[in-house]
C-alpha cells in the first residue's frame, strides 16, 4: 500500500514523513499542482500533494485534478485520502467538525473530467464513489484524534471560485438534500476512479455557508481562521492512519482497483495509439 494524502486549503505540508523528499513529477496530462512529498509514516509510503499548491497559488477550476490523480498514481499510490475545507447545510455539521463524505453532486462544468475520450472510451461506475474500507480508516483516525467526525454526507462540488448566492445554498440544502459544499472533490473523485484508486473524502467544516440565519454570508477571512485548526486536526488524523492501514495491501473489497474491468467499450481496433500512451499509468493494467 502506497497512501497519497491531497492537501486542502490550509494544509501545504506535511511534517514527520521520515526520508522525506519534494519530487517533481511529470504526466502526460502536464505538471500536477506542485511537487509530491514522499517519505514513509511509521512504515507507510506516503505521498503528499498540495492541491492549490504551496502559497496557495491555484484557484479550484485551475487545479490539474488530470495530472495531480495520473501523478499519485505513477509514485504507485493506491488509495487516496483527499482532504478539503467545505461550507456545511447542517446545523448538527458546526465548524470545526470532520464529515467523511460517501456521496457527490457535481455542479463543476469547467474542468476535464475524464481520462478517456475519442480513441478510447470508458465508462466507470460512481454509485459508490468513495471507497468504504479507506473512509471506514479515515473514519477511525478521525475518532481518535478527538475530532467531531460524521459518518457519510453528500458534498456538492460547486465551479466557484465565487461562493454561492442565498438561492443556490437553499437549493442545495432544502431541495438536494445536499450536507456540504467545496469547490474540489469533482472532478477528482471521478478520476481517482477511473484511475482505480481507492479515494476517500474528509471534508472540514469551516463555515454554515450562507443559509444559516444566525452566521451570514461567507467569506475567506472566517474560512481562514477556522482552517488552521482543521489543518492541525488533519495532521493528527494523518498520523492516526498507518496503524488502521496494512502495509501489505489486499484487494480492494469494494473492487476500486478493478474498476477498469468492463469499463472500456473502444474496440481493441478502434483505439488511437497515441490516447493509449498517455493512459500508460492510469489504465495499464487492462490496455
Ligand atoms: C478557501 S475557501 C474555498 C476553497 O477552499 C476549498 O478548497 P479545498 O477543497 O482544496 O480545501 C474549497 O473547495 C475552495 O476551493
Ligand atoms: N461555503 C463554501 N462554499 C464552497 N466552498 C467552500 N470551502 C469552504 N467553505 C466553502
Amino acid at each position: 500500500m502506497k497512501l497519497g494524502i491531497i492537501g486542502e486549503s490550509g494544509l501545504y505540508d506535511l511534517e514527520g514523513l521520515e526520508n522525506a523528499a519534494w519530487q517533481e513529477v511529470d504526466t502526460p496530462w502536464g505538471a500536477p499542482s506542485d511537487a509530491i512529498l514522499t517519505g514513509t509514516l511509521d512504515g507507510l509510503d506516503m505521498a503528499f500533494l498540495p492541491r492549490h499548491r504551496r502559497g496557495h497559488a491555484l484557484a479550484p477550476s485551475d487545479v490539474p485534478y488530470r495530472a495531480n490523480i495520473d501523478a499519485l498514481k505513477r509514485l504507485g499510490v493506491t488509495d487516496i485520502v483527499s482532504l478539503s475545507a467545505c461550507g456545511s447545510f447542517r446545523e448538527e455539521m458546526a465548524p470545526g467538525d470532520f464529515v467523511i463524505v460517501d456521496q457527490f453532486i457535481d455542479r463543476t462544468f469547467a474542468r476535464a473530467k475524464s481520462f478517456f475520450g475519442t480513441g478510447c472510451v470508458a465508462h466507470v461506475s460512481l454509485a459508490d464513489p468513495t471507497c468504504r474500507r479507506l473512509s471506514n480508516a479515515v473514519l477511525g483516525a478521525a475518532e481518535a484524534a478527538g475530532v467531531t467526525v460524521h459518518e457519510g454526507g453528500t458534498y456538492l462540488a460547486m465551479e466557484g471560485p465565487q461562493f454561492s448566492t442565498l438561492a443556490e445554498s437553499r437549493l442545495y440544502r432544502e431541495q438536494w438534500g445536499c450536507d456540504v459544499i467545496g469547490m474540489t472533490n469533482m472532478p477528482e473523485a471521478k478520476l481517482a476512479r477511473e484511475a482505480e484508486l481507492c479515494y476517500a473524502s474528509v471534508a472540514m467544516v469551516t463555515d454554515y455557508d450562507c443559509w444559516h440565519e444566525d452566521h451570514g454570508a461567507v467569506d475567506v477571512a472566517t474560512v481562514v481562521r477556522t482552517l488552521q485548526g482543521n489543518a492541525e486536526a488533519a495532521r493528527n488524523l494523518v498520523r492516526g492512519l498507518p496503524e488502521r492501514l496494512p502495509p501489505a495491501r489486499t484487494a480492494c473489497s469494494e473492487g476500486c482497483d478493478r474498476a477498469l474491468d468492463h469499463a472500456i467499450i473502444t474496440a481493441p481496433e478502434a483505439r488511437a495509439p497515441e490516447v493509449l500512451a498517455r493512459l500508460d499509468a492510469v489504465a495499464g493494467r487492462v490496455l
